[in-house]
């Protein structure tokens, strides 16, 4: 029985009296306080309740005995009786996510057939009523307030899926739980034999450049001021690792000049201390540029990437200020915007949550709201800015022991001590060893079964599961980086991860030009390239934002000379060979720096034979190109050749538009287009546009950013499309940008998206909010099109959906729902 999104605040008569028959009940989406007469239904086999107002678990339920599935989430449930789930003999399934749990009942273990349990985003601190499910498979306790988990759960048992992210986790750390339940059995293993508690922070220092960043590292490492010259600029990230009162900090000094941004996106990671230094003596109160650029950029970057960081603000150069009353006075103007700008954006997210629930039908969007109060629920905090003069002691000792305080205080903090399997450390030690005595080299790239085999020789009881576990931790803490899942780089770990960042460097970097033309003309001909071609690198590189691969490999053999690296091994490594791609370029390219620019590639040998009328298979796209090219879309000034290319906007175009809750993140469009554009090889990139052909088809991606709103138009060229399947076609290929889309936007945990169709009519400004659509992403069924169903915006213009949303198999097409402009289009509950 169907009863969902009924507004039902008590059960139907309907339901309760047809009390044999009924096997399975819908009320997800009511209004439902309580579930009185329900113990009536005594062959209800599943029962949907989430998504309601239910404060108290109904003890009714316990009356189910044939119940086999349970929802319960989204609710307000805060407790649950005892007594209830011994009774649910045949119950498999249960999810009660998203409710306000603080307990589960001490008898819940003998819930003898639970097979899934989901009590995610509750605020549970304990699991041990669950020890001891015999059946149990699958667990959710992801967003809970759980520091342990109690190692009887996973004695003798074969979990499929365990997930506990979001967790204040000290036993095992989140960093080791997030490698899944081999690394957590692993490492409750290794702690049977000894463990030792450690604290560790991941600092990372952000800001505009000049601001005092690298300064404050090195003094605060040094313990006294140290002074950094002025060209010397950070390029990069620089990584320092710092003892300080028996914590270990990983200071992360990361560049402030622009070229640099959308590489740290990269590695600002979660559970980390965020510093933000800004140069007070620059700072302009009365110009709000000054704020946006030295503060709020930053502010907004790491809260859209990690909304519950908690952030120091510091401001530096003091005594280059006029008197103590300019710096109060710029000290005070500075929290206040950021306070102001913390509540615009709480503001703003409750705006939008009630422009949705304001709907006709609410129901349509449940998945959008629930986002938004997932947004809403972080806690990203700022603490009040810390002046100070970095050339002065007392400055330097005085910073330190805020900071120190502030990692000790448990309610800001709560995980940063850990319990830790001594081997943990003892492994990280062996490492440094090996490369000390050159086991390693010094550059520490090293094939996976050479460090495995390495380090077993150290520790005969480890074997290479439990070595795995360690390197995966961490690599997760900084320590080290493998990168298991690129395929390419899975056999290969750095052990030294500045050597890695300082390759990074010699492309990503602010003087990319000047390095160009510093080229040598010996190291120029053992490419076999000559003083014009270097000229058509630089300008290529200026205009057209691409670096060909051979400027690339000979940058990154005169680094490696400079570090006195320069074996030949190492060079086909990092940089590849005429028949692969290296380390680097693959890195870039998994981190959506930079894509390979126009195939100009061979014609490939092995490609298979074209005959008509079989579907032709097309070779690998992908093949490496030694003389080919790297297109760095962050490095592009202008739309020049899309123009020509794409030609002018037509509204009879198929156009949608992704909004971004609170904004578009720096560097997410240009990430966007090199994952699209891998997929699609003809393409031309622009500044904040994109444009790709398949066959016939054109589309054109573009980046819009105004004060009020942010979003990313697709816009898939009007061509005459009348038959379904050359619609199906259309929305198949938008279908696979927004794919890419979502995957991109998981990157960036504090936002959210809306999606708008608008009204198809010459500057109406009318437009169409789809509803969850998400699910028309996650379903691989073909659309089905109703060529007669219409629509009317609020200004009158009657259109046909089709050419509007996608639409679900059983849509109801029928213009009396009232689908006006806003109102929901895709309906996924249909
Ligand atoms: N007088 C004074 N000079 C400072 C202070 N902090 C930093 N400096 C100087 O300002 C210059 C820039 O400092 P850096 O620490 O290199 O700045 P950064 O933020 O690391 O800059 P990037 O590397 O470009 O990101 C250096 O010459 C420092 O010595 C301060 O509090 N007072």
């Amino acid at each position: 029985m169907d009863f969902a999104g009924k507004k039902l605040k008590k059960l139907p008569l309907s339901m309760i009296n047809d009390r044999e028959g009924i096997r399975k009940v819908d009320l997800q989406r009511n209004r439902l306080r309580d579930v009185i007469g329900i113990s009536h239904l005594s062959n209800l086999k599943e029962l949907n309740l989430s998504r309601n107002d239910l404060g108290e678990f109904p003890r009714e339920i316990r009356e189910l005995q044939q119940l086999e599935k349970l929802y319960m989430n989204q609710n307000n449930i805060k407790s649950i009786p005892e007594n209830v789930f011994p009774q649910l003999k045949r119950l498999t399934f249960l999810k009660l996510s998203t409710n306000r749990l603080t307990d589960l009942p001490l008898d819940m273990k003998h819930c003898q057939s639970l097979s899934y349990l989901n009590i995610s985003n509750n605020s549970l601190r304990d699991l041990q009523s669950l020890v001891g499910l015999p059946r149990l498979k699958e667990l959710f306790v992801e967003r809970n307030r759980l520091e342990e988990l109690p190692v009887s759960l996973f004695q003798g048992k074969e979990f499929s899926v365990f997930k506990a992210s979001g967790n204040p986790l000290r036993k095992p750390p989140e960093e080791v739980c997030a490698g899944g339940l081999k690394d957590i059995k692993s490492y409750f293993s290794m702690l049977e034999d000894s463990s030792s508690s450690v604290s560790t922070v991941k600092t990372m220092f952000l800001g505009s450049s000049m601001a005092g960043k690298s300064t404050l590292c090195r003094s605060l490492k040094k313990g006294q001021p140290e002074p950094v010259g002025e060209d010397d600029r950070t390029v990069g990230i620089e990584i320092f690792d710092v003892e300080k009162e028996n914590i270990r900090f990983l200071f992360w000094d990361f560049a402030g000049q622009e070229e640099y941004y959308f590489t740290h996106h990269v590695f600002i990671t979660p559970n980390a201390f965020v510093i933000l230094t800004v140069d007070l003596c620059s700072y302009d109160m009365d110009k709000p540029k000054s704020f946006d650029e030295n503060v709020s950029f930053w502010l907004k970057n790491i809260q859209l990437k990690v909304p519950n960081s908690v952030v120091l603000l510091v401001g530096t150069h003091a005594d280059e200020c006029k008197d103590a009353t300019e710096v109060s006075g710029k000290k005070r103007d500075i929290e206040k915007k950021v306070k102001e700008m913390l509540s615009e954006w709480k503001e703003n997210l409750s705006q939008q949550k009630k422009t949705l629930q304001d709907l006709k039908d609410p129901a349509l969007f449940s998945e959008q709201i629930d986002e938004i109060d997932r947004l809403s629920e972080y806690d990203f905090r700022v603490l009040d800015l810390i002046p100070m003069d970095c050339t002065k002691s007392e400055d330097i000792n005085r910073l330190l022991n805020h900071i120190l305080q502030t990692v000790s205080n448990k309610n800001t903090f709560p995980n940063i001590e850990m319990t830790l399997p001594r081997c943990y450390q003892e492994v990280e030690q062996d490492i440094k060893k090996l490369i000390k005595e050159e086991a390693i080299p010094q550059h520490g790239i090293v094939a996976l079964d050479d460090l495995l085999a390495q380090l077993k020789d150290r520790h005969e009881e480890l074997n290479n599961e439990k070595l795995s576990c360690i390197l995966r931790y961490l690599h997760r803490i900084g320590i080290i980086m493998w990168y298991e899942e690129i395929p390419a780089l899975r056999n290969m770990v750095f052990v030294e991860p500045s050597f890695l960042i300082s390759l990074f460097k010699t492309i990503v970097r602010h003087d990319l030009a000047q390095q160009l033309e510093a080229i040598p003309k010996n190291v120029l001909k053992q490419e076999n390239a000559l003083h014009i071609h270097r000229d058509t690198w630089i300008r290529d590189f200026q205009e057209k934002a691409t670096l060909t691969n051979k400027a690339i490999r000979i940058l990154v053999r005169s680094e490696l000379k400079q570090l006195a690296l320069d074996d030949e091994d190492l060079v086909e490594e990092v940089v590849g060979t005429k028949e692969r791609a290296g380390n680097l370029l693959t890195l870039l390219q998994h981190f959506e720096v930079c894509l390979p620019s126009k195939l100009t590639s061979p014609l490939n040998p092995e490609a298979k034979e074209f005959t008509p009328d079989r579907k032709w298979q097309p070779s690998n796209p992908s093949i490496y190109n030694p003389d080919g090219a790297c297109l760095f879309p962050s490095f592009l000034s202008n739309n020049t050749q899309i123009e020509k290319m794409w030609g002018m906007d037509n509204p009879e175009d198929l156009r949608v538009h992704v909004y971004f809750l609170p904004e578009i993140p720096h560097g997410f469009f240009h990430r966007l287009i090199v994952k699209t554009c891998s997929f699609y090889p003809t393409h031309w990139v622009g500044l904040n546009e994109c444009c790709f052909c398949s066959g016939e088809k054109r589309v054109l991606l573009r980046e819009h950013r105004s004060d009020t709103d942010h979003f990313i138009e697709i816009r898939y060229k009007k061509t005459i499309l009348f038959k379904p399947e050359e619609i199906q076609k259309a929305w198949d290929m938008v279908k696979v940008i927004m794919m890419k889309l979502a995957v991109l936007t998981k990157q960036w945990r504090g936002l959210c998206q809306l999606v708008h169709s608008p009204c198809r009519h010459q500057g109406c400004t009318d437009s169409f909010e789809w509803g969850d659509w998400q699910d028309w992403l996650d379903s691989s069924r073909a659309d089905i099109f109703n060529l007669d169903d219409k629509i009317t915006c609020r200004d009158g213009h009657v259109r046909q959906t089709e050419l509007l949303f996608p639409k679900g198999p059983s849509v109801s097409h029928s213009n009396s729902r009232g689908c006006h402009g806003k109102k929901s289009a895709y309906d996924k509950s249909k």
